[in-house]
């Protein structure tokens, strides 16, 4: 069972927040300059990654005090119950486990006295002879070719991490052709099967319950196109695998168990690209990468389970968050990487946060009194530098914002690099420091400006500065960094629920809209008028009626 302290109740939180007071009259650049040694202080290295937290709107105290709320709050017992298998995710009784999926030292994990471990290995060694047999050629579709694409349906969980880690790795695939179908629009199916042959097709039904409508109608349209395609039922388990914890539902779609990948019900969707679900990315960069994957998120979570709170990147990371969403009032918090391959890891992010932390009930199934999770959102750099970083910089909220890049480029070329890396320290620097009234008259000075056109201009050109970062500075993305990367962010997230006294991996939010969607999809067979909704959902339902 998890702890169930409000941390508004702590003695930590009733500090902190008198401590807010003469902390937010304070500006980065005086606790820069107050300490010299705050860099050294506020920044932590782990393998081949430098968390830079030192501009950040905290002093020591501060630090102390985010730690003291994580004692309070009995943070070590919730790892300790995390990881050692108990049923964490209490809304649905089940464990959380994502941790045993990439479990590198093997070491035994016990669900009701069986160890998981088993079922995992098992699960990996036929992900890995299945990849190996169709990354080598081995394995031949129907009429007897070379399986040349694959394309991964799946949606939420059983299709963002999978998307995001492929395009993180472009550098590392293979010859295979990845494709992604996720939305229930027609379109994405239709534009992908325009793209791949029948014959030379894998089609991965990546579903952990088999139910999702999306995901099986998107199916549904894959194996109609393909048996219309001269393929006969028979060529299907050639031709289709299935990624799930729903063994009757697989077969009932005609899928053999033997193209069966499994995983199960202690691996969130969102938390399942280490699973089964991770198998198009075995098959995009090759099992060994998968496996140095794994290895770098198992880094991770030693180092989550073992460094003491004050060491430790989840737990500072989400300390650091949880000073800004609670003390600040910040809404929203950015993820901006400065390298092309990490273009979904914002995205990603997105549903591992906010699905995750996106609950108003807590651990006592009382409504929250204080904010739990963010807004995530992000592009990467340069991108965001010429679209939406102004409000970053002059705009009215206060938005903390994750850098993230890496110190070498796997396409180095001419001064690409050193310019992206000298934009991504650029932009920390100006958030943190500005640029003073005083500044921009000395500058429209030098520019011959007059006194009367530089009295007019200056205050537009003010930056107030004081604006908070976090710098990630990887060594390079490879398998194994990537990996330790995203476990450290989904530590984060899990350190952030535990100190909000929420239920951090069940997604009951999801299922309202389902249920009404299943009960008007029938009501639009027929042209008859409805008047069964509130005004504006049978407006909207009449319209689209007569219009269609
Ligand atoms: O993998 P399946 O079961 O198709 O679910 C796909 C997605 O469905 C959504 O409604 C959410 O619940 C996600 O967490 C999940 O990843």
């Amino acid at each position: 069972m998890l702890p169930t302290i409000n941390f508004t109740e702590t003695n930590a939180y009733k500090y902190l927040a008198d401590h807010f007071i003469s902390i937010n009259e304070k500006s980065l650049k005086d606790l820069f300059n107050e300490d010299p040694a705050r860099f050294e202080k506020f920044s932590l290295i782990f393998e081949d990654i430098l968390l830079d937290f030192s501009k950040n709107r905290m002093d020591d105290t501060t630090l102390a005090l985010l730690l003291q709320l994580a004692k309070e709050c009995k943070l070590d017992q919730a790892i300790k119950a995390m990881f050692s298998g108990e049923r964490i995710n209490q809304t649905e009784g089940r464990p959380v486990l994502h941790i045993a999926l990439r479990n590198q030292s093997n070491k035994e994990i016990l669900v009701d006295g069986k160890n998981v471990m088993e079922d995992v290995n098992k699960v990996l060694a036929k992900m890995e002879k299945f990849s190996k047999a169709i990354i080598s050629g081995e394995w031949k579709g129907y009429s007897g070719k070379n399986i040349t694409d694959v394309v991964n349906i799946g949606i939420g969980g059983s299709d963002l991490g999978p998307v995001m880690v492929t395009e993180a790795l472009k550098a590392y695939k293979n010859h295979l052709n990845m494709h992604f179908v996720s939305n229930i629009d027609g379109t994405h199916i239709v534009e992908t099967l325009k793209q791949v042959n029948p014959e030379t097709t894998l089609f991965l039904i990546a579903s952990k319950t088999f139910t999702t409508q999306e995901t099986m109608t998107n199916a549904n349209s894959a194996r109609a196109w393909f048996l219309q395609s001269g393929a006969a039922e028979k060529d299907i388990e050639k031709h289709f695998a299935a990624l799930s914890t729903n063994e009757k539902d697989v077969k009932a779609f005609g899928i053999d168990t033997e193209n069966m990948f499994e995983f199960w019900d202690w691996v969130g969707g969102r938390y399942s690209l280490w699973s089964a679900i991770g198998l198009p990315i075995a098959l995009s960069i090759g099992f060994d990468h998968f496996k140095e994957l794994l290895a770098g998120a198992h880094a991770t979570d030693q180092h989550f389970e073992n460094t003491p709170f004050d060491k430790n990147i989840p737990v500072i990371l989400a300390l650091v968050g949880v000073w800004y969403i609670n003390f600040f009032e910040a809404e929203t918090q950015a993820i901006l990487p400065y390298d092309q391959y990490l273009h979904r890891f914002a995205a990603y992010f997105q549903q591992g946060d906010m699905e995750s932390n996106g609950k108003h009930v807590d651990r006592n199934g009382k409504e929250v009194t204080y904010e739990t999770g963010p807004i995530i959102w992000g592009e990467p750099g340069t991108n965001g530098q010429h679209a939406f970083y102004q409000l970053i910089h002059q705009g009215t909220r206060l938005i903390p914002c994750d850098f993230i890049a890496p110190a070498q480029s796997l396409n180095p070329l001419g001064q690409h690099h050193p310019i992206l890396l000298s934009n991504f320290f650029a932009q920390t620097e100006a958030l943190m420091n500005g640029k003073t009234e005083e500044q921009v008259i000395e500058e429209l000075k030098k520019e011959g400006k007059s006194e009367e056109e530089i009295r007019k201009i200056a205050p537009f050109k003010v930056f107030e500065g004081n604006r908070p970062t976090n710098s990630i500075l990887l060594k390079r993305v490879t398998p194994h960094s990537l990996g330790s990367l995203i476990a450290m962010y989904e530590h984060k997230i899990f350190v952030q629920g535990i100190i909000w006294n929420i239920f951090s991996f069940d997604q009951w939010g999801v299922e309202l809209g389902k249920q009404l969607a299943k009960s008007i999809l029938p009501q639009l067979k027929d042209d008859q008028p409805v008047s069964s909704h509130d005004a504006s959902t049978n407006g909207l339902i009449n319209q689209y009626k007569t219009w269609r």
